[in-house]
């Protein structure tokens, strides 16, 4: 069974964030992700989650406006600057946190310009950290309408064109299912790019069981290609978290 990480931000948000590491242990999890963490000192997220014996797989660059606003601004013309000033505070929590990768939010446009942008300041990131592994995550158009990465195509091309080699896709399975219509086919189709996995039911984007992604064969899927890297609970619980977790071995 591959390995697998709750996402905090969207798991056990029912108690404090500073009480999910131990619920998430608890529960049978090996790693934790945390969206954005900038609103609690590093530290202490640290503390809790060596208390608890997880790992911190993955964090996003910070985004301008959590509440409401937009999320990133890497492919953004005209935020460059602010993009750099927000990649060292991602890294610095990156490496406090010792989190294995860092997402890249690439944001909301349609300007003209925003492969360009985009591709500068990835390049720049990825030479800036080249210890930290850096994703960039397609996600689907419905959910969030104008988010500049939406296509598992182009996002092939920019990790190609780019060749850093810290540098990779972040697969979230129900934002392939939405895209593609079939989300194994699609992790199948990018797998030799992908270097974080995040899953929750479609439609619905609840517990990643039931609906049109069949699960206990990605995870077997998964197994059999030999993958070593992390799968991400990334999903809004349908009810209270611990009773959604017939899905997890040894939940
Ligand atoms: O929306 C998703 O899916 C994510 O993985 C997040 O990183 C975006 O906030
Ligand atoms: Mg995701």
């Amino acid at each position: 069974m591959p390995r697998f990480a709750a996402n905090l931000t969207m798991l056990f948000t029912e108690i404090p964030m500073e009480e999910r590491f131990a619920a998430a242990a608890g529960a049978g999890f090996a790693g934790v992700e945390i969206l954005f963490p900038y609103d609690i000192p590093a530290a202490t997220l640290s503390r809790k989650a060596v208390a608890a014996g997880l790992e911190i797989v993955l964090i996003n660059t910070p985004p301008p406006n959590w509440a409401g606003g937009p999320r990133g601004f890497a492919a953004v013309p005209g935020l460059e600057e602010r993009f750099r000033y927000d990649f060292d505070r991602a890294l610095r929590f990156a490496r406090s946190l010792r989190s294995r990768h860092i997402h890249v939010m690439a944001g909301t446009t349609g300007d003209a310009a925003a492969r360009a942008i985009f591709i500068r300041n990835l390049a720049w990131a990825a030479k800036r950290a080249p210890h930290a592994s850096l994703t960039i995550e397609v996600i689907n158009p419905t959910d969030k309408p104008g988010y500049f990465l939406a296509d598992f195509e182009l996002a092939a091309e920019i990790i190609a064109e780019l060749g850093a080699p810290n540098l990779g896709l972040q697969f979230d399975a129900y934002h392939a299912q939405a895209i593609t219509g079939d989300a194994i086919g699609a992790w199948r189709e990018y797998a030799p790019i992908i270097r974080h996995i995040q899953i929750a039911g479609y439609p619905g984007r609840h517990e990643p069981t039931g609906g049109e992604i069949d699960y206990p064969a990605f995870f077997a899927a998964l197994d059999a290609s030999g993958y070593r890297g992390w799968v991400s609970a990334e999903y809004n619980p349908e009810h209270l978290t611990e009773n959604g977790l017939d899905w997890l071995p040894g939940g």
